[in-house]
């Protein structure tokens, strides 16, 4: 290709042409400046091969230059706008052909054409838009001079009109292009504004949303308000309204249908009037007094919708919304207030008609002065009307010792029973007469002023009852003497005092002696007098300081302190005994009776009461079993006794489980043959390992512990089995005598015992002897003959032991269901010789003879009194003469002989 420089051409125009409108038909191709294409590129090689030029180019001319869109053969793009030729073509609008441009006035001067590349062809075609306009030019050049053929001409014609399509193809797909750059710059215009707005409306639905909420919440929250203020209203324990200067109701709540029984409606439509009665005109005074004043008060009866009156309080207060006044209240009912009110006036009337009525003395206290007084009050204090007592000082009713230590403000120490204040006083009768009083008060109110209520009780009586439960409590009913209790109470005293000072104090135990003689002979009554006169004799020999008293029974205790024994034993003793000793005359009857004293002393003896009353009783005691009748100081010796009696006890309690008791036999001989036809069964006690017991040492010991009950039945048992024994070896059959003591007698299951004992040994109950003494019978006569009645039932044998001891009636010996009378060994012992005692041993014997009854003697020793009784009792007897009590094997071998030997 040749290589040239841009070459400086003059500028041209041409008349024809309108050089702006054409500029700006070229620029709306919009092609000026662009990239090579290769369509345009192919018609420039078209161009050349056509013509068959080394140059081809498609020239555009603008304001200052020739710019080449398409090029063959030439390197430069563009050259200035009056250094090229094609101005000529394209103003002319005609196909230009230059053979020699050297030749060519209009060229010879181009720079193309004096310098390289030399130019000295040229053709060009102009490109003319289908308006008409000139662009430019598709053009051939060459360096030689030549010349085109037609077809050349024609060719390169056709080629600048192709060139032209492509203008305008290119043209129209730049307005495509634009019109689609177009239409996506709207679309995404519309795009974008579509976004904004979905955006918006998003934004705005947001909102929207938010202040729904917001006003659904507000909604909510004014109505739970409104919900609230009309439960608030609805639960107003009352009718509560509000209605304004027209009496049109605006709100009202539920207590009108709840209670008052008026529906919404029948609200709506009513005035406040409309629900009163006989109240209207005072309704309608409040009414028209709070809109004015602000605020009023009524107490009217509201009619309910049934008919219905109710009282109800009502009240109103002026407001104003927005202007407007209206009058907002609440009416209550004071039903059960106007009731209690009722039921208070009642009870004040019953109260006041209860303490005018009252029996109980009513006071009211005020500064200290009676203000009120009731019937009560007037009769406890001898006043002829209470209208008397009212007005005067509390202390004038007031026994003088007591006006200082009466509580005039009410407050009192203790409390009674309901929890009330009270206390006890004297007071003053209007007469003078004194009372006790107790006395309960309590704080009242009276006219705004403080007062105090005081009831008042006559409790003289009480407390004079009182004292004489207190002085019984104390003192023996029989001599007025003090009793157990009392003297305790004084021992104690006398015992702290003697502790003080150091001294002596005396407890001095008297019982007199067979007083049980003097009951039973001469009877309770003639006891209890001579229980009195001993008493009061005893009393006369004491100082006022000492105290007696009875303990019961014929027991009298005498306390003295500062007293030694020398003084107890020479003087006041003596003394006592003398006076308790002067004959009595009880009736017809000279009494002279004696006692036995025991005595111990503080501190030697004992320092607590209990062992100074035992030691003392301990010491009467052994008075009694040394003679009776005398006066024995406590000593040791006494307590060592007791224990030994202790001991004995325990093992006489062991006794029986240790089979140490056994049986001997003593014969009865039936007098007029000399054979043994009975035996009496005696109770030995041999402690193991040591020596035997005596029964005097222990049957009394047993008697009074009850062993004496499991004792004895032990004895009646081994009885019979010792006489089914002596049977079963063919011995005689004889009767065995067993002894009952009292206790075994009077015990509540004896018979029971008995019967069950019977039928166990299977013994005949003809040949058990059962011996109770006169004594024993006469202790409790009635209860025992009962009793014999049934042993004679169950077919036993009864015998009276010791008969002539025990001071029994000849009535009563009628009544005893017995078989045998045993005379007592006190008769026997001096016989023959003693004519009292065979008298009295004639006489038994006769007695029985005519009661049906046999007799055994007992104690018979010798043969004078064998024969005695042979001569004049001629019955039984038993005694060391015939034979001493014998182990059984002994007796059964007595028995086989048949009879015993008479000395
Ligand atoms: N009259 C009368 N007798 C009473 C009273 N209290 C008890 N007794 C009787 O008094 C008696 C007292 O019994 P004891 O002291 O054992 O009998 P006792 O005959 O004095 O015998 P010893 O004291 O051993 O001499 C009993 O018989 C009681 O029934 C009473 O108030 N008045």
């Amino acid at each position: 290709m040749a290589r040239t420089e841009a070459v400086d051409c003059s500028t041209d125009t041409h008349p024809s042409i309108d050089e702006p409108g054409r500029l700006a038909a070229l620029r709306q191709y919009r092609i000026l400046d662009t990239d090579p294409e290769i369509e345009f590129d192919d018609l420039t090689r078209l161009a050349s091969a056509l013509c068959g030029t080394p140059i081809a180019l498609i020239s555009l001319l603008d304001e200052n230059r020739y710019w080449f869109k398409s090029r063959v053969g030439l390197d430069i793009c563009q050259v200035p706008r009056g250094g090229g030729f094609c101005i000529h073509a394209l103003f002319s609008r005609e196909l230009m052909v230059v053979e020699d441009a050297e030749q060519d006035p209009r060229m010879k001067t181009s720079p193309l054409v004096t310098r390289p590349p030399h130019v000295r062809f040229y053709a060009g075609a102009p490109l003319i838009t289908s308006d008409g306009v000139p662009l430019g030019t598709l053009c051939v050049l060459d360096y030689a001079p030549r010349a085109l053929t037609p077809e050349q001409r024609d060719g390169l014609r056709r080629l600048a009109r192709h060139v032209m399509v492509l203008f305008e193809l290119r043209k129209n797909n730049d307005a495509l292009r634009q019109a689609v750059a177009e239409r996506d710059q709207a679309e995404w215009e519309l795009r974008q504004i579509r976004q904004n707005l979905e955006q918006r409306v998003t934004e705005r639905s947001t909102e929207l949303l938010e202040a729904n909420e917001h006003l659904r919440r507000e909604a909510a929250e004014r109505e739970r308000e409104k919900n609230l203020l009309d439960e608030l209203l609805d639960s107003l324990p009352g009718a509560f309204y509000v209605f304004d200067d027209h009496g049109h109701f605006l709100r009202w709540n539920r207590h009108f249908f709840n209670v008052l029984g008026y529906s919404d409606e029948e609200m709506a439509d009513r005035h406040p009037p409309d629900f009163f009665a006989g109240d209207k005109p005072a309704v309608a005074a409040a009414i028209a007094k709070a809109f004015m004043e602000g605020e009023a008060e009524v107490v009217a009866h509201i009619i309910k919708r049934n008919g219905e009156s109710l009282p109800y309080l009502f009240n109103g207060h002026r407001i104003e919304i927005d202007g407007k006044t209206y009058l907002c209240g609440m009416g209550v009912d004071i039903s059960s207030q106007k009731r209690a009110e009722q039921r208070t006036a009642e009870a004040e009337q019953r109260y006041r008609m209860v303490a005018q009525l009252s029996p109980t003395a009513i006071f009211v206290i005020r500064d200290g002065r009676c203000v009120f007084a009731n019937q009560g009050a007037a009769r406890l204090l001898r006043s002829g009307s209470a209208s008397e007592l009212v007005g005067r000082a509390l202390l004038d009713f007031l026994h003088p010792q007591c006006r200082d230590a009466f509580p005039v403000d009410a407050v009192f120490p203790e409390r009674d029973w309901h929890g009330s204040p009270r206390t006890e006083t004297r007071m003053l009768a209007l007469d003078g007469s004194e009372l006790d009083v107790e006395v309960a008060s309590a704080p009242l109110r009276l006219n705004d002023v403080d007062a105090h209520i005081m009831v008042a009780h006559d409790i003289t009586d009480s407390k004079r009852h009182q004292a004489q439960l207190q002085y019984q409590a104390h003192h023996d009913a029989l001599t007025g003497l003090p009793n157990r209790a009392l003297l305790i109470d004084r021992l104690e005293a006398m015992l702290a005092r003697c502790e003080r000072h150091g001294s002596q104090a005396h407890v001095i135990f008297f019982d007199l002696d067979n007083f049980k003689l003097i009951n039973d002979s001469l009877g309770h009554h003639v006891g209890d007098e001579l229980l009195k006169l001993v008493g009061s004799r005893m009393q006369e020999c004491m100082r006022r300081e000492d105290t007696l008293a009875r303990l019961g029974g014929d027991e009298f205790v005498v306390a003295v302190a500062d007293k030694t024994d020398r003084e107890i034993a020479q003087f006041l003793l003596p003394r006592m005994i003398a006076a308790i000793g002067q004959p009595y005359l009880l009736g017809d009857k000279e009494i002279h009776p004696v006692c036995s004293i025991g005595i111990s002393s503080y501190p030697a003896d004992g320092e607590d009461v209990t062992t100074l009353l035992k030691r003392a009783d301990m010491a009467m005691y052994r008075a009694k079993e040394t003679g009776r009748n005398r006066f024995q100081f406590f000593t040791e010796d006494m307590n060592r006794k007791i224990d030994e009696r202790l001991r004995l006890q325990s093992r006489l309690q062991r006794a029986l489980q240790r089979g140490e008791f056994i049986v001997h036999y003593q014969p009865k001989v039936d007098l007029p043959s000399g054979r043994i036809c009975g035996a009496e069964a005696l109770l030995r006690w041999h402690p193991l390992g040591e020596e035997a017991v005596p029964p005097s040492k222990f049957i009394g010991l047993a008697e009074e512990t009850g062993l004496i009950v499991p004792i004895g039945d032990w004895v009646m048992r081994a009885a019979c089995a010792q006489s089914k024994e002596w049977e079963a070896h063919g011995l005689p059959a004889i009767s065995i005598a067993v002894n009952c003591s009292p206790r075994q007698l009077l015990d509540p299951d004896f018979i029971e015992r008995m019967h069950a004992l019977l039928e166990e040994t299977d013994i005949d109950p003809g040949r058990l002897e059962i011996e109770v003494t006169e004594g024993t019978i006469m202790q409790h006569p009635e209860e025992a003959i009962a009793i014999l009645a049934r042993m004679k039932e169950l077919g036993l044998k009864l015998s009276v032991d010791d008969f002539g001891t025990g001071y029994s009636s000849l009535s009563y010996l009628k009544r005893f269901p017995i078989d045998r009378l045993k005379i007592d060994q006190s008769f026997v012992r001096d016989l023959p010789d003693d004519r009292d005692d065979a008298a009295i041993v004639e006489a038994v014997a006769s007695l029985a003879r005519s009661l049906g009854l046999r007799v055994t003697a007992e104690g018979v020793e010798t043969a004078a009194q064998a024969e005695f009784l042979r001569q004049h009792c001629n019955d039984e007897a038993q005694g060391y003469y015939f034979s001493k009590p014998l182990p059984a094997a002994d007796f059964a071998a007595l028995l086989r002989a048949g009879a015993v030997a008479m000395h």
